[in-house]
């Protein structure tokens, strides 16, 4: 079986030096540095400090601080419980720079130790990064061997963190899921790992897929390559699944270790690193965003915005976010039962009514509203910006309307999946000076374009096409505001004629990094949808073999329709929609709840002076129908 190689880092100066750590680096991922000319430091004195005392300073939106047993679960679809691990994370403690960090006492005293032991993990790494650029035979004209040090800065601002890590013993019997650190790969340039005493760490092979132990060595340190030098190196580096496991000798030791992860600097791009190596290899794809500048051009991602995503995802929204079927609210009639109760088009969905899931497009949720009339019910909402279920309680009537056509709580909604829905935006970034994107008064960074009523938009290039198709003419949009909260309607002309570059003459950013930031306004009622459901509405129903969508809804029950006791003919649907997707309570004729917004007068004609801007309701319709409307009416209206 392969083994993490030991290589006797020594013989630097020597080409076998660099030539054996680009063989490890492709193949495991993994090898220990002997000689390498650091000196562990004990960890245990932090570790041993009271919680109270370490919960103090729990990490910040950096992923600086202390982040306690269990917090962390690295490996989510395998683990029960979180990690069985504490550890500690130092951001770059730079002595000219005012740190970003306040550190508790205990480490205060000792910030010129931690100092110097950062420096000399990074000095490490710059060794360690020339011998692969040697090894790469990156061109002098590029950079040569200093290539990746020119992207790897001390001073300047990246993700470099210094770890601690303490895994207590567990005294009582352990789970088979229970893991000291699930399976993960790291995020930067490359990681130093100190191990000591105590052993645990096993390594994936990415060649066999087998795990294997990555014993402690003395004198030695673990290096690992991290996800950032594998996308650089269009995977010729492997970043290699690691974990650390609880073995019969270990679990009642603690086990401590340090790790230094080491990043580019936030602004460095990520464009392949130039080596003869590299050129039959594809790039791979980093999914994770795309930005276009305002000349229409795409834009490198850098280190930085691969970055952000890692907090992101730490942060923990990664567990927040639910997928599944409910109904997608469109349109919200100002005064109705669903507008009181503030119930936001585009971002909610109802997914429960009563404490039966919707699991199944069928016709109960209309019946349960018409059978409780006057009543009041309580529907379940996903919001897709806020990643969170609320309650809301209504009462479903007709008073509220003199129009018999508009609806009982006057939404109109869709079955559809609600995964990512808020992915699939498009974030306004540079506005040009005097470009279509300004003069429709489209707001840099918090604006975000989240549909037209042309057309529905499904993927990125969707609303590419859609510009492409309105070159010269109005196309209306739908437009969230994340500083205000709030949406409005918004007309632009694209057109090559305007002087600049690009048809919208804004830079538009898509995918993950891009998405509509939580603003966490329903937090407040947490308390309120944890209460259980204790009512079971219908005794006859039975539970409908597809699994609760998530953790948070399992007082819900499904609903069946196989067995339902409810005569179907209560309710008429009115609407003219033929497909299953029918629009339950859209009256005919309503004005979207969208902001009104002033505009500023000018000559060119998409401009509209200070005028509110409604929206003709046939649009609307066919836009639920989810038709691609790309014709004459256009021309008609405006
Ligand atoms: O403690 C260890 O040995 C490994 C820690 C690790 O992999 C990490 O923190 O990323
Ligand atoms: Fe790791
Ligand atoms: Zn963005």
């Amino acid at each position: 079986m392969e083994q993490i190689p030991i290589i006797d880092f020594s013989l630097f100066d020597q080409i076998d030096c660099s030539k054996e750590i680009k063989r490890a680096s492709e193949t495991i991922g993994f090898f220990y540095l002997k000689n390498h000319g650091i000196s562990q430091d004990e960890a245990k004195e932090f570790f041993d400090l009271s919680k109270e005392e370490k919960l103090k300073y729990t990490v910040n939106e950096n992923y600086n601080g202390y982040v306690s047993v269990h917090q962390e679960m690295l490996d989510p679809s395998n683990q029960k419980i979180g990690d069985w691990k504490e550890c500690f994370n130092f951001g770059k403690l730079h002595d000219e720079k005012p740190r970003s960090q306040i550190l508790p006492p205990y480490f205060e005293g000792k910030s010129e130790f931690i100092n110097k032991f950062e420096k000399k993990c990074h000095q490490l790494c710059m060794k360690i990064l020339q011998a692969f650029a040697i090894a790469l035979e990156i061109p002098p004209e590029e950079g040569g061997k200093n290539w990746f040090e020119q992207r790897h800065k001390y001073e300047n601002d990246s993700g470099d963190t210094l770890r601690i890590l303490h895994y207590p013993p567990i005294k009582h019997n352990i789970d088979e899921k229970d893991i000291r650190a699930g399976s993960h790969t790291d995020y930067g340039s490359l990681t130093i790992l100190f191990q000591k005493d105590i052993g645990g760490l096993e390594v994936e092979l990415p060649s066999t897929k087998q795990w294997i132990s990555a014993p402690v060595i003395n004198d030695c340190v673990l290096i690992n390559i991290a996800d950032l030098l594998e996308y650089w190196s269009k995977g010729l580096f492997k970043s290699t699944k690691h974990r650390v496991v609880f073995n019969d000798d270990t679990v009642k030791k603690d086990r401590y270790s340090i790790a230094y992860f080491c990043h580019a600097e936030n602004d460095a791009g990520l464009d392949p690193i130039p080596s003869k190596y590299l050129e039959n290899l594809v790039p791979l794809n980093l999914e994770k965003g795309i930005s276009y500048g305002v000349d229409g051009v795409k834009k490198p991602s850098t280190a930085g915005e691969h970055l952000i995503y890692f907090c992101i995802e730490m942060g923990g929204t990664q567990s927040t976010e639910a997928k599944g079927y409910g109904y997608h609210v469109l349109r919200v009639q100002e005064n109705s039962p669903a507008y009181t109760v503030g119930i936001e088009p585009f971002f909610d969905y109802i997914v429960g009514i009563n404490g039966v899931q919707l699991v199944i497009d069928s016709s109960y949720l209309q019946e349960q509203l018409l059978l409780n009339i006057d009543k009041e019910v309580i529907l379940l909402i996903y919001s897709t910006k806020e990643q969170e279920f609320r309650e809301v309680s209504l009462i479903p009537n007709r008073d509220w309307s003199s129009n018999s056509q508009d609806g009982l709580i006057g939404c109109s909604i869709r079955y559809c999946l609600y995964e990512s829905t808020n992915e699939n935006v498009w974030h306004i970034l540079d506005v040009a000076v005097d470009s279509p994107a300004e003069m429709a008064g489209l707001v840099s960074m918090t604006d975000y374009v989240i549909g037209t009523p042309h057309a529905t938009l499904r993927n990125e290039s969707d609303f590419y096409d859609l510009i492409d198709v309105y070159l010269g003419k109005p196309l209306r949009l739908y437009v969230y505001n994340a500083d205000f909260d709030v949406c409005r309607e918004v007309i632009i002309v694209p057109n090559h004629e305007w002087g600049g570059e690009g048809s919208l003459g804004c830079g538009v950013g898509y995918g993950y990094l891009h998405r509509i930031p939580k603003t966490n306004k329903f937090k407040s009622h947490e308390q309120e949808f944890t209460l259980p459901w204790d009512a079971s509405p219908q005794e006859t129903r039975i539970e409908s073999s597809v699994p609760a969508t998530t953790t948070n809804l399992t007082n819900y029950q499904h609903y069946n329709p196989e067995n339902d006791t409810i005569t179907p003919t209560l309710y008429h649907v009115e609407s003219n929609n033929n497909e299953q997707n029918a629009e339950f309570f859209t009256p005919a004729n309503l004005q979207p709840k969208m902001m009104n917004i002033e505009r500023v007068s000018n000559e060119s004609e998409n401009i509209i002076t200070s005028e509110k801007v409604g929206i003709n309701d046939r649009e609307i319709e066919e836009a639920f129908e989810e038709k691609v409307i790309l014709n004459e009416k256009q021309g008609k209206q405006d």
